[in-house]
């Protein structure tokens, strides 16, 4: 299988590039390739979306920080190719995300405040990061209602509102990814944690994800459905 990197340079890139010499099947391309990968940064997007559909590439995006307009060339790309669109590569975070949405639905929103705590290294563009949203997005689906984000509090005047949910980035050092959901409650508290201990676990996921997209149509995807699929 032939993959082809849109940020071959960048610290995904390379782990990429490692992850893909350990598998024994997989070659790194610079042009054409089965799949295309980016983990790069948002003002890309249009360009490996182009890049993609003319090459008719399936499409892996592992880049955070994307908007609405974002979401939308994303949709629109995926009517004439595999998009798969995934802020977290990960097993682990995939496995959690499940875990959130279950005790979301378990844990009543009037007795169970939901924050959200992550921390990353100190290169780090984007904040809250991409995974610590879309787990947010997992507790809101449990709840079945949209939350309000409390976003990095700082001041006075900041109670929390019923129901809300609160997120806190903490930058610095070589943090490859911590994320930790905590359900706070009357006198108990739920803490679901994921550690990543190096890029490679989100390196391995790409790989994946890759070879799932190969074998697909157009399409949005997510990473559930390359776990569904093993
Ligand atoms: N989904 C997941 O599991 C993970 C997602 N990420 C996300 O992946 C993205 C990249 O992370 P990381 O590898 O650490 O970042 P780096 O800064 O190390 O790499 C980004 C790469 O993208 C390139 N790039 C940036 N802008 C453009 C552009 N406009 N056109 C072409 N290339 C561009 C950079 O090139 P240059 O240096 O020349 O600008 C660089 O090579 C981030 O959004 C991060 O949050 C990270 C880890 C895991
Ligand atoms: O920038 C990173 O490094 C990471 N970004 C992703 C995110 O924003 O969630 C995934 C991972 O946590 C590492």
């Amino acid at each position: 299988m032939k993959i082809a990197l849109f940020a071959p340079d960048g610290r995904m890139g390379r782990a990429i590039s490692d992850a893909a010499a350990q598998t024994g099947d997989i070659e790194i391309v610079e042009e054409g390739g089965d799949v295309l990968i980016d983990f790069s940064a948002p003002d890309a997007l249009r360009a490996s979306i182009d890049r993609a559909l003319s090459g008719n590439m399936p499409l892996l995006v592992g880049t955070t920080g994307l908007d609405e307009g974002h979401e939308s060339l994303l949709a629109s790309a995926a009517e004439d190719i595999a998009v798969l669109k995934a802020p977290n590569t990960s097993l682990g975070v995939a496995l959690l995300s499940d875990l959130v949405e279950r005790a979301a639905r378990v844990l009543s929103r009037e007795d169970w405040d939901i924050e959200i705590v992550e921390a990353h290294h100190k290169h780090k563009a984007d904040a809250p990061s991409g995974t610590a949203l879309h787990l947010g997005l997992a507790a809101e689906k449990g709840r079945v209602e949209d939350a309000h984000d409390e976003m990095g509090r700082c001041g006075t005047g900041l109670k929390r509102e019923t129901g809300s949910i609160g997120y806190a980035a903490v930058r610095g050092g070589t943090v490859a990814g911590d994320h930790d959901v905590l359900f706070l409650g009357p006198q108990e508290r739920l803490i679901l944690s994921h550690r990543a201990e190096s890029r490679a676990i989100f390196a391995r996921g790409a790989i994946a994800a890759a070879r799932f997209l190969k074998e697909q149509g157009p399409g949005l995807y997510s990473m559930a459905d390359v776990i569904d699929a093993e």
